[in-house]
């Protein structure tokens, strides 16, 4: 039998990624500067959102950002919400936008993030910025994405000509990671619930990435021996514990490397969170 997978930590790649930012901000803030303002914006009391969000705001305060949660109630109207987007769109100190999904039923969240400035849209939602993603030109990138991007450079340092096949095709995770893998030239597949014959689809691929929300979803014999597993999926188990979307205690049998979950993606979509939030300030006010 091979050797066990290598285990990517993502949660001390996240801690370095923040820990560089905050000496950023640091540098910012003994030049006399104004700091990077994130605000993140939560509709109802969703339990999961309330958790992610409160992170991000300690996460975001550790490193000396200006981190602001507006928490608003779940009867809050579609227009309501808009004129606090327009609000923080017009207010100078804000640098990043985020507005935690998903939103209440009765709010049509497309309509939302059309209206966030795409200069602030630190999520990389915004049409916009998903135009210019699939047009391999500059902007802001989904946090999700750029993280498992930064997790597989660990790993392979040249991604070129590599087989990537994503499982999954949402403008939050799928489509966007596919677009980065794309760029940097990797022949992609995009795999989704219509996919005939996922498993072969899957063996071809030297990288997985698997966003599907399904626990254990793809098997540890799908995956090409030494292939790169990224496991973006955050499932919650009915005893309270949880587990991504590959089997993962089998498939260290299979990979050459795979990310865990938790410890994986999560942390560095929040660290992305706060990378792109200090981008989007450099951009717009040096
Ligand atoms: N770690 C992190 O930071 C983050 C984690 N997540 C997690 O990642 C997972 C995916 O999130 P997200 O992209 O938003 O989810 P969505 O539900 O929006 O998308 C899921 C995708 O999986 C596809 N899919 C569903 N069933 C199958 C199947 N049987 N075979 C193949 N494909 C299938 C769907 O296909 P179709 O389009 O055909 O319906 C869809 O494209 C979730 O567990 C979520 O919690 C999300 C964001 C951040
Ligand atoms: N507008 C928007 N942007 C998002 O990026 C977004 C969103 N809405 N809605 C929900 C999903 C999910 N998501 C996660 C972020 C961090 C962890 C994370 O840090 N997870 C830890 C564990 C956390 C825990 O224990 O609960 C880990 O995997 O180690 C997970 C999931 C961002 N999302």
């Amino acid at each position: 039998m091979q050797d066990q997978a290598r285990i990517i930590d993502g949660k001390a790649a996240a801690a370095a990624l923040r820990a560089e930012i905050g000496l950023e901000i640091a540098a910012i803030k003994s030049a006399g500067g104004s700091v990077p303002g994130l605000h993140v914006v939560l509709v109802g009391d969703d339990p999961a959102s309330r958790v992610y969000v409160a992170s991000k705001e300690r996460l975001a305060a550790e490193i000396g950002m200006n981190s602001v949660a507006h928490r608003l109630p779940a009867e809050t109207s579609e227009a309501e919400l808009l004129a606090k987007i327009e609000a923080l769109n017009a207010d100078d100190s804000v640098d990043g936008i985020l507005v935690q999904l998903p939103l209440p039923k009765h709010i049509n969240s497309g309509a939302i993030i059309d209206a966030i400035d795409p200069a602030k849209d630190v999520d990389g939602l915004h049409p916009i910025n998903a135009g210019r993603l699939a047009g391999g030109k500059e902007g802001l990138v989904p946090c999700t994405p750029l993280g498992c991007m930064l997790l597989l450079r660990q790993v392979l340092p040249t991604l070129a000509g590599l087989e990537a096949v994503v499982i999954g095709r949402s403008e939050l995770v799928g489509r966007p990671v596919a677009q980065l893998l794309l760029q940097a030239d990797c022949t992609v597949t995009i795999a989704h619930s219509r996919t005939r014959d996922l498993a072969s689809v899957v063996r071809r691929a030297d990288i997985v990435v698997a966003a599907v929300g399904r626990p254990h979803f793809v098997r540890a014999d799908w995956i090409k021996p030494g292939a790169t597993v990224i496991d973006v999926g955050i499932n919650r188990l009915p005893d309270g514990k949880l587990t991504g979307d590959v089997d993962f205690a089998q498939a260290l049998n299979v990979a050459g490397a795979i990310t865990p979950v938790p410890g994986g993606v999560g942390p560095m979509t929040i660290a992305c969170l706060l990378r792109n939030t200090l981008t989007a300030f450099r951009a717009r006010r040096g």
